[in-house]
């Protein structure tokens, strides 16, 4: 790993990935720009470590400044790794959504605890070349840092919109929204919330042993709706423009919780269970490319 800067500890127990619309958490004060290098790559964007609510936190935006990634081009991997490598334990990821339900209106807030992966061309694992490990995506949303976000919107001073629990995400390949029949389907596959990117991001945040839980903020009725405007990139992102600041607190209050409460999380021994192979069997450039996730003997 190579930083910018020459300060030690550069480290953060939370990282905020920001989505669609949140390139930047205006409250971070005291901020610092790494740049860090993985065995996975370059992350989308330097790492930005600050604090909030006194606490450090470390903010990646995901699209990289400007957005400039597609959902297919986020470098995940190295986007999850390089947060690993400073030592974050906790993962709140803020991302656009479109409604697959009439319940879930524009500028209310979702934290799913279900996904379904739509995804076709992402490599979805840190393992391979020697090393195996099957993680257990049961619940792929932490139920203990998804119940903190929950409350952490009642504590936040927002004011347009409600929030909603217990939702399943369909994560789309994209960058094309769906078909009106895709729409459909995803419906009665149960799917509550449409997006194009917490997959693989969620997966590898298990593999990597970090609590991981979305606070999706809802954009628009992507296309199935009989009346609703059909979704398109300039009518989300107005929307989104309206939330982010909504967003902002509910973040500040989760930090705070989180801060307070270390909760325990049942991804942080999942690699543990996981892993197959044993690490004496492991080649030294698997066991290099994976030491920041590897269990330490
Ligand atoms: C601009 S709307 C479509 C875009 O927004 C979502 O991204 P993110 O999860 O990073 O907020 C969606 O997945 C698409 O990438
Ligand atoms: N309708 C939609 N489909 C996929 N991703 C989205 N992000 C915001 N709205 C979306």
């Amino acid at each position: 790993m190579t930083t910018s800067i020459e300060q030690a500890p550069l480290s953060a127990d939370i990282a905020i990935i920001g989505g669609s619309g949140l390139y930047q958490m205006d409250a971070l004060i005291n901020k610092r720009h790494i740049t860090i290098d993985t065995p996975f790559g370059s992350p989308s964007d330097d790492i930005v470590l600050g604090e909030l609510a006194g606490v450090t936190v470390a903010f990646l935006t995901r699209h990289g400044q400007g957005h400039r990634l597609t959902p297919s081009e986020v470098p995940y991997r190295a986007n999850i790794y390089a947060l690993k490598t400073l030592g974050v334990r906790y993962i709140v990821s803020v991302s656009a959504v479109g409604s697959l339900r009439e319940s879930l209106q524009p500028l209310d807030m979702v934290i799913p605890d279900q996904m379904i992966d739509m995804t076709k061309q992402r490599v979805s694992t840190f393992f391979g070349a020697g090393a195996v490990a099957h993680i257990s995506m049961a619940d792929p949303l932490c139920p203990a840092l998804a119940e903190l976000l929950t409350r952490a919107y009642d504590n936040a001073d927002v004011v347009e919109g409600t929030s909603h629990s217990k939702a399943t995400y369909v994560c789309i390949e994209g960058p094309q929204f769906s078909t009106r029949a895709e729409s459909q389907w995803y419906r009665q596959m149960q799917a509550d919330i449409i997006g194009m990117t917490n997959m693989p991001e969620a997966k590898l945040a298990r593999e990597a042993s970090i609590a991981y839980a979305t606070l999706a903020l809802v954009t628009d009725f992507d296309c199935w709706h009989p009346t609703e405007e059909t979704v398109s990139a300039d009518y989300a992102i107005k929307n989104l423009m309206k939330n982010a600041d909504n967003a902002q607190k509910v973040i500040k209050e989760a930090v705070a919780l989180i801060a307070a409460e270390s909760p325990n999380s049942v991804a942080h021994d999942a690699l543990a269970q996981a892993l197959v192979t044993s690490v004496d069997m492991m080649d030294d450039a698997t066991k290099t490319r994976l030491a920041a996730l590897l269990p330490k003997h």
